[in-house]
């Protein structure tokens, strides 16, 4: 699902990864793991197509990342408690990008099966901008999800959940056998949760 060779990513002179080659296998979850700094973020945008690698490529499902195929299979959670439209509702929040992948019809259904998923269903009409830091994890993770990709693409998933919302999370991913996952994350549990991990360096 997920294949990536020879990529690099520099910030100037500086080299955050050089000559990785990555494949992570349809319904596989690999954890991304290393420390402050050592370039975990930064890959997840380059396998969400949102920063450009520096050389190599990279592979969703056979397109290239960034291009709108590998778009339209990628669920990005990057900044779990960013990036959300403060205005507006959990449920409008979701419907927005449920609207932009599925089938009009389809969009109701998929908005209340994921709230109910991650337990939203308190506040999902609440503005976002009314949230707590961890309500508004639980919004983002779930719009990463409420499309259903094939690709889920989470950055420290669990750094605002408590331990009943990290569970929903874990219950969600289960309940999803062909979802390909990488999860950065600093939690020893989290790796006990993937099949396989990659562990960055510190940039040189
Ligand atoms: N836009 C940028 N310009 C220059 N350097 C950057 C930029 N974005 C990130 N970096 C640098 O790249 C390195 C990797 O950052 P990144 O955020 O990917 O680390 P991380 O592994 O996700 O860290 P953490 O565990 O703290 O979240 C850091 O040294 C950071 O300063």
């Amino acid at each position: 699902m997920l294949a990536v060779r020879r990529a690099q990513r520099r910030f100037g002179r500086r080299v955050i990864f050089t000559d990785l080659d990555l494949d992570v296998p349809v319904g596989a979850r690999m954890f991304l793991g290393g420390s402050n700094g050592s370039g975990k973020t930064t890959l997840l945008r380059c396998l969400s197509g949102t920063l450009t690698l520096s050389a190599g490529q990279a592979t969703v499902g056979g397109h290239p990342v960034g291009s709108l195929p590998a778009r339209r299979l990628t669920g990005v959670c990057l900044a779990p408690e960013q990036g959300l439209y403060e205005k507006l509702s959990a449920r409008e929040n979701l419907a927005l990008v449920a609207r932009l992948r599925l089938p009009r019809r389809a969009v109701g259904p998929a908005v209340a099966r994921i709230e109910e998923e991650l337990d939203l269903t308190g506040y999902a009409s609440v503005a976002v901008e009314r949230c707590s830091a961890g309500m508004r994890a639980r919004v983002s993770i779930a719009r990463s999800l409420v499309a259903e990709p094939a690709l889920l693409l989470l950055d420290e998933p669990g750094r605002s959940l408590d331990d009943t919302s990290r569970l929903l999370l874990w219950a969600a991913l289960d309940r999803r056998p062909g979802l390909t996952c990488v999860i950065a994350s600093h939690h020893a549990d989290d790796r006990s949760r993937c099949q396989s991990a990659l562990t960055l360096s510190a940039a040189r």
